[in-house]
């Protein structure tokens, strides 16, 4: 039986769950339900907090679990990540008011409120930087306006948020996030992490490839061939109209329509997008 840790809200809780629900996993019943048990796939699934989902799946009460790569990596707990999902991306940079700093050594002996203690201590210990870290829990770009701070560190996606209090981030980002899958450091991948894994990669996969039909002349098959290579190598068929071939490949969805566009150019006939609504390479 794999026990697995999702979060149960915030900003990931959704994209897990559908991601989940994708894979084949039972789908929780409403946002209140905070264990499933599936007995169809040997799973349980605990809708737990995503700051604490390292820390379970560290102190191995549970097998894995889908957390952010900063949370795992703030947490500090003996878990690593198995693969990242795709969703949920992030940068965790410094803010501050326009001009007050151009890089983390202006920081010396300055307040930086983050809810990232760990992350940003490291950060700050890596980068030999002597600065007082004051600890919130939420809304940490608000610090800096009641003066509990000079700077922040904080969670970035669009940049909304410290726009609309009149921060901007400034030195490099400190680390790149997605939500991911993490198991406990060093254990070993049991069948049932196994297949999760392999599930959750399909679903990627099915996201982000589309199928390619068309036909061909066979003599120009080999140059459609460099434009859809597909995964192990495309299929071609023979057609029943003698000197053309169909071909079948796996293509990333981005950028499609420019393939279809040079197929055609190549005298291809009958192309035809299809999605893949599941897939295991
Ligand atoms: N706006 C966002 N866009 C993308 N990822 C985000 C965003 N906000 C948070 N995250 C990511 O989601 C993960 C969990 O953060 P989340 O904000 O859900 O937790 P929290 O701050 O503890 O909870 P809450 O915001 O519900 O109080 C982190 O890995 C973080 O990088
Ligand atoms: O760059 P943006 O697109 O604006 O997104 C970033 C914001 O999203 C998160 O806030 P959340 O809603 O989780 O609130 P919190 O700060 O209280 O966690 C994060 O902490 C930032 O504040
Ligand atoms: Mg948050």
């Amino acid at each position: 039986m794999l026990r697995l840790a999702v979060p149960n809200k915030g900003a990931l809780a959704e994209a897990a769950h559908t991601m989940l629900n994708e894979a084949g996993y039972r789908p929780r019943k409403d946002a209140k339900e905070l264990v499933v048990v599936d007995p169809d796939n040997s799973c349980e699934l605990f809708f737990l907090r995503p700051r604490d989902i390292a820390v379970y799946v560290g102190e191995g009460t549970l097998d894995a679990g889908i957390t952010g790569a900063d949370m795992l990596l703030d947490s500090g707990a003996p878990a690593e990540e198995v693969m990242p999902l795709g969703f949920g991306v992030s940068t965790f940079r410094f803010a501050a008011r326009p001009g007050a700093f151009s890089s983390v050594k202006d920081l010396a002996g300055m307040r930086v409120a983050t809810s990232y203690a760990g992350l940003l201590g490291h950060h700050l210990a890596d980068v030999g930087v002597d600065a007082r870290v004051i600890k919130l829990d939420g809304a940490v770009e608000t610090a800096i306006r009641l003066g509990v701070a000079d700077a922040v560190a904080d969670v970035v996606e669009t940049g909304t948020t410290l726009r609309n209090v009149g921060l901007e981030v400034f030195g490099e980002p400190i680390a790149h996030s997605q939500g991911v899958l993490v198991k406990r450091a060093g254990a070993a991948e049991t069948p049932g992490l196994r297949q999760l894994a392999r599930r959750l990669q399909g679903v990627l996969v099915a996201r982000d490839y589309v199928m390619i039909d068309y036909d061909i002349r066979a003599e120009r098959i080999d140059e459609a061939i460099a434009i859809t290579p597909g995964m192990e190598g495309p299929t071609v068929s023979p057609l029943h109209r003698e000197g053309w071939v169909a071909v079948r490949a796996m293509v990333p969805r981005k950028g499609h329509q420019q393939i279809m566009d040079r197929l055609w150019e190549l005298g291809a006939k009958a192309v035809l997008v299809t999605a893949i609504f599941a897939c295991r390479l």
